[in-house]
């Protein structure tokens, strides 16, 4: 049975149990489960906390996990990633109190608050500053305020939490991160039940990124409109029953659909029409 981590609370919990869902898993029906089977599939998640994710991955007791990028490169562990999810997408970086820190070289004898030590820890090492850490659970805005800091390190996403906190970012970002599938580094190959599993993956995530588009259109303009809808492979062209007209079908990608559609239009094409896709194989 393939064992898979999952997290069970924060930003990532719910995102990664819908698609886990979407590709056909049974997922936990209420939050307190803490492990969950699901014999049709054969195979077992665990909900973990996110943070812990990657250190159970790289013991080898569980084969592979859904964490955060950050987490874990902040947990500096033997694992690695696999395939990038597209969810929880955030970047990491230094804030503080407008005025006071410019960029890296002011660090130097300043205390930076955080939650990912590993991370802020390897930046300075890598940068040759000399600055204390200090570890919050979270909040971490709030550190600045109440003196604990004078610069914090966190993750940022909108950008409102610093802004309500009077914080402004200042530096390069120190890393960006999304959900990612991860499993422990030095594996030789994938076995098959991981292959199929990632398959799934890859399935819903092409599902939610492309449509199918449908069209009728002159043949004469045929590789005109072909060059606007190109496929995977390439479209299939079927012949109408109309002499002269041939029907195309292609996979899309699903943001720019509306502009093909238009300029498919302004080519002839006529009954264009877009479908979702549920499920997915490349
Ligand atoms: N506002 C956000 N937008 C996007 N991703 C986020 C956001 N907050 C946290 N993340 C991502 O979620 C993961 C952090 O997991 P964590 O358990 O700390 O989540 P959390 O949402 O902060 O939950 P918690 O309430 O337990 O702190 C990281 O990969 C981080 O980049
Ligand atoms: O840029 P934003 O869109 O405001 O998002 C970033 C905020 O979201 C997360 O906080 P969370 O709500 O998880 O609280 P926490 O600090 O307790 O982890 C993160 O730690 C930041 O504080
Ligand atoms: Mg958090």
């Amino acid at each position: 049975m393939l064992r898979i981590a999952v997290p069970n609370k924060g930003s990532l919990s719910g995102p990664a149990s819908a698609m886990l869902h979407e590709a056909g898993y049974q997922q936990r029906k209420e939050s307190k489960e803490l492990v969950l089977v699901d014999p049709v599939n054969e195979v077992e998640f665990f909900y973990l906390r996110p943070k812990d994710i990657a250190i159970y991955v790289s013991s080898g007791k569980l084969d592979i996990g859904i964490t955060g990028e950050d987490l874990l490169i902040d947990s500096g562990v033997n694992a690695e990633v696999i395939l990038p999810l597209g969810f929880a997408r955030s970047t990491f970086r230094f804030a503080a109190k407008p005025g006071t820190v410019s960029g890296l070289e002011d660090l130097a004898g300043k205390t930076i608050a955080t939650s990912y030590e590993g991370i802020v820890g390897k930046h300075l090492a890598e940068s040759g500053v000399d600055a204390s850490v200090v570890h919050l659970d979270g909040a971490v805005e709030t550190a600045i305020e109440l003196g604990v800091a004078q610069v914090i390190a966190d993750v940022v996403e909108t950008g409102t939490s610093l802004r309500n906190a009077g914080l402004e970012v200042f530096g390069e970002p120190i890393m960006k991160s999304e959900a990612v599938v991860i499993r422990r580094s030095g594996v030789a190959a994938e076995e098959p039940k991981v292959q199929q599993f990632l398959r799934r993956l890859q399935g819903v995530l092409v599902a939610r990124t492309y449509v199918m588009m449908d069209y009728d259109c002159r043949a004469e303009h045929l590789e005109q409109a072909v060059a606007l809808t190109p496929g995977l492979e390439s479209p299939t062209v079927s012949p109408l029953h109309n002499e002269g007209w041939v029907a195309v079908r292609a996979m899309v990608p699903a943001k720019g659909a509306q502009r093909i559609m238009d300029d498919l239009y302004e080519l002839g094409a006529r009954a264009i029409l877009t479908t979702a896709i549920h499920a997915c194989r490349l």
